[in-house]
Order: structure tokens, then C-alpha cells, then sequence
């Protein structure tokens, strides 16, 4: 008995390293396959991919699994978000790469349905568990902007609109110095520049504005991930992102248990925002988002062109105050 729970718990300890594409098609659309009923997860939704051999790389593991399955191949790669998910049978660690200029056209070749999909329509489909943030990562854009200090309704009216235009999809509204009302108010002007662009703006704020009708989510303070989520998480409708800032790893811990879509981590580099406090530079920024199961942004002296940077590193992007608010 005892030997039996050893192995057990040998079993769960050991982390199964997985090659995950999210195949993105010419027209924008990603792949998605059926696994096989008999496997691991069987009958669900999946990205396609597989485990990775011993001497393989990444790119070579993924490509050997979407010849095999698929009988395509791909020339693109760009790193999504690495999730490690712990199963009552085993652990995974799914090594997610967001890949295009498919060769071939994919069919199933272990006879299991293959489908593409628009984006939007992953949120419909049933994943495993751990596929959640993936699917997140997919929806998410790379840049996220806070508003920054504004002196009137026009000027920030004029500058979301400005970045609007330059293609920004994801937008925090941050006026701590305004009242409830006057912020909900101007809130919903900005709202309604978002509409056409499909753009969505997150309130900051107490969790109950997410009963707001129109409201696209709300992004915490890293002190209110203390509320129980089971609190607030009843105001939620389906759509709604959730965020939090976090500054260090308990508080992307927190975040997790917290049942955040994404989080921004900060400060990344030094800020003129915040001189004298100290950054965790680039390298300890990589170490917890690595560690995170969840999309993470940088934040913190970073711009526009650092969105690459920070996919490389593991981030989904990069998000900022100064670096958005003050360019044209
Ligand atoms: N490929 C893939 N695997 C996933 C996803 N989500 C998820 O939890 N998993 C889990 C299920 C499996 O336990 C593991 C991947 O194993 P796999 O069955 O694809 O591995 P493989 O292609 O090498 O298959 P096999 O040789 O073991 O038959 O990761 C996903 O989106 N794609
Ligand atoms: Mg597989």
C-alpha cells in the first residue's frame, strides 16, 4: 500500500513536457482537433501537439506531431503562454506556441475531427481544464494601455480615440481621482468609442461594477485579491475579463487562486511614474512569468516596440501608461 502511494505520488510529481500549436490559418482562423476518445482526455477539444522526445527541440517536436497527426507542417512560431496543470493522473506542462504558414492541408490522421474556428468561437468549445488561459492568450492582444492623466472629457476622448485608430484592442480606464459618478460617466463615453473598434475597455474599481450592463471587466488592485472571488465572481457575465496588478510572485499566486484571465506585472524596468522604486528587470520578470498560469503583461517603462521583447520572454505583451498615452 505504502509502495502503491509512493508510485502514485511519483507519477503526479513527474511532469509531462507537451508541444501545443495554436494553428493560425491564412484567414485568421485556428485549427482545433478532437482527441481521440481511448486517450488522455478523450472526446474534448484540443490544440494540437504532443509529448516532446528527449533530444528534441520545441520547434522539431511540434512539427514531427502535426506531421503525424495533421500531416501538415509549419514555418512560424512565436511563443503563446506555458501552462503547468496538474491532473488527478498526471502533471502537464503544455509548451504553447501560437504557429502559421501551414504547409498542407490538415487532415486527421488518427481518424479524430479537425475543425477551424474563428477565435471568438473557442470560448464555445469544451477544452481541458488547463486549456482555459490558453484560449485566453489566444484572445488577448499583445498591447494593453492605461489611461493616463487627462484635464478634460475632450482630451481623453481625443487620445482613446487617437490609439483606437492605431490599432489598440485592450484599454484600462484609470482616474483614481475621480468620484464614482463622473468615472462611470465618462466610462461609458469611452465605452462607446470601443464598440466599433470591437476594442474593450476594463473598468478599475470595487468587483460589483462588473453588474454594470456594458461593462467589459474590471482590473484589480493587487489588495483586493484578497476578496474571496467566490464574492464577486456571482456578478460575472459570460465575456467579462477579469485582471489584477500584481508586484511579485505571491501576488500571482494570488491571482491564480483568484480566478484572474490575465495580469499585468510591474515595474518591469524603472518608471518615471514611480522614480526610486525599485524594477525587477528583465530577468526576474521572465522567471515569474514563466511560473505564471496565467496571460501576463509587463508594465513598467516598457513601449510600444517592446511587445516582442516580451513575447519572447513569455509575456502576452506589454502594457503601459507613459509609453501609450503620450505618443501620437
Ligand atoms: N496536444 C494537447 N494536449 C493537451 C491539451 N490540453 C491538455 O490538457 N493536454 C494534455 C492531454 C495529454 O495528457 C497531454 C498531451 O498528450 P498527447 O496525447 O497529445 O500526446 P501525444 O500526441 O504524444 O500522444 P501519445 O503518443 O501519448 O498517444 O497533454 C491540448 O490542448 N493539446
Ligand atoms: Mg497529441
Amino acid at each position: 500500500m505504502a509502495k502503491k502511494q509512493q508510485s502514485d505520488q511519483k507519477q503526479s510529481d513527474y511532469v509531462v513536457h507537451v508541444a501545443v500549436a495554436v494553428i493560425r490559418g491564412d484567414d485568421g482562423r485556428i485549427l482545433v482537433a478532437r482527441r481521440p476518445d481511448d486517450k488522455h482526455m478523450g472526446g474534448l477539444w484540443e490544440f494540437p501537439g504532443g509529448k516532446v522526445e528527449p533530444d528534441e527541440d520545441l520547434k522539431e517536436a511540434l512539427n514531427r506531431e502535426l506531421m503525424e497527426e495533421l500531416d501538415i507542417t509549419v514555418s512560424t512560431f512565436q511563443p503563446l503562454i506555458t501552462i503547468q496543470h496538474q491532473y488527478p493522473e498526471k502533471t502537464v506542462l503544455l509548451d504553447t506556441w501560437l504557429v502559421s504558414g501551414v504547409n498542407g492541408t490538415p487532415k486527421g490522421n488518427e481518424g479524430q475531427e479537425v475543425q477551424w474556428v474563428e477565435a471568438d468561437g473557442l470560448t464555445g468549445l469544451d477544452f481541458p481544464p488547463a486549456n482555459e488561459p490558453i484560449v485566453n492568450a489566444v484572445l488577448l492582444p499583445g498591447q494593453y494601455m492605461v489611461t493616463g492623466l487627462f484635464s478634460s472629457a475632450a482630451e481623453l476622448i481625443e487620445k482613446v480615440s487617437r490609439q483606437l485608430e492605431n490599432g489598440l484592442r485592450l484599454i484600462q480606464f484609470r482616474a483614481p481621482w475621480l468620484q464614482e459618478k463622473p468615472y462611470l460617466h465618462l466610462a461609458r463615453e469611452l465605452h462607446h468609442l470601443c464598440q466599433p473598434f470591437n476594442a474593450k475597455l476594463l473598468l478599475k474599481g470595487d468587483p460589483e461594477l462588473l453588474q454594470e450592463t456594458w461593462c467589459d471587466g474590471i482590473h484589480l488592485r493587487s489588495d483586493q485579491l484578497s476578496i474571496p472571488a467566490s464574492e464577486w465572481k456571482r456578478y460575472r457575465r459570460k465575456g467579462q475579463w477579469l485582471a489584477a496588478s500584481c508586484h511579485n510572485e505571491e501576488q500571482l499566486r494570488a491571482a491564480e487562486v483568484a480566478g484572474m484571465d490575465f495580469v499585468t506585472l510591474s515595474p518591469v524596468r524603472p518608471t518615471k511614474s514611480h522614480p526610486g522604486r525599485l524594477s525587477m528587470g528583465h530577468e526576474r520578470a521572465t522567471e515569474l512569468t514563466l511560473c505564471s498560469r496565467v496571460p501576463v503583461y509587463w508594465l513598467g517603462g516598457l513601449g510600444r516596440s517592446d511587445e516582442s521583447l516580451a513575447i519572447d520572454c513569455g509575456a502576452q505583451g506589454v502594457a503601459g501608461i507613459g509609453a501609450f498615452w503620450l505618443t501620437h
